[in-house]
């Protein structure tokens, strides 16, 4: 079954809520989820920094409705993590491949090298994806130089890829994209 790298945005409390509902039947196949913006507020502080994210769009996403795939099975950012499989990896790490996430050699991991206009937009970046990460308990490595931010995606917590790695690595894809 396709799946699809759009698949991002997973809110925890959502899951968390949908796993309180049916504990015991974890929802197998394609999942859809469809995300409403809100349209972004205006204040001082945005115009001051015109390149980081406004707060509110962090707690509520802006503008763009957005249509959640998956093949995998829920829950997977609530309760323990587990290494993808082997065809959760076919599926899954070509649509990684074809915007520039590749494997790490010797370990179970990913990785990415963003490139941005200057400094701000790199830190803008980097601050929308931190308390993203944040909400989802799940944390990028990461280097960054000037206009130059590396990424590594792993889980530590079952030792290699994971879903979180594929959930977080579409959310970054998404805000790269909306600051290029
Ligand atoms: C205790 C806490 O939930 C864990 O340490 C979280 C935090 N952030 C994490 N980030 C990453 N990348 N992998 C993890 O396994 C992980 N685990």
């Amino acid at each position: 079954m396709a799946s699809s790298l759009a698949m991002g945005l997973k809110d925890r409390d959502f899951l968390q809520s949908r796993n309180h509902q049916h504990p015991q039947i974890p929802t197998q196949g394609r999942e859809q989820r469809t995300w409403i913006f809100q349209p972004s507020t205006h204040t001082a502080a945005a115009s001051m920094f015109p390149y980081l994210p406004d707060p509110w769009d962090l707690l509520h996403p802006t503008s763009t409705t957005l249509t959640c795939s998956s093949s995998l099975s829920f829950p997977f950012q609530a309760g323990k993590a587990h290494r993808l499989s082997t065809e959760e990896r076919e599926q899954l790490l070509p649509n990684l491949r074809a915007v520039g996430w590749n494997e790490v050699e010797g370990r179970d991991a990913i990785f990415k090298e963003f490139h941005f206009k200057d400094f701000n937009r790199a830190f803008g970046f980097m601050t929308r994806v931190a308390l993203q990460a944040e909400k989802l308990d799940h944390h990028p490595e990461w280097f960054n130089v000037y206009n130059k931010v590396h990424i590594t995606l792993s889980t530590h917590d079952c030792g290699g890829l994971s879903e979180r790695d594929i959930n977080l690595a579409s959310f970054i894809e998404q805000v790269a994209a909306s600051l290029s």
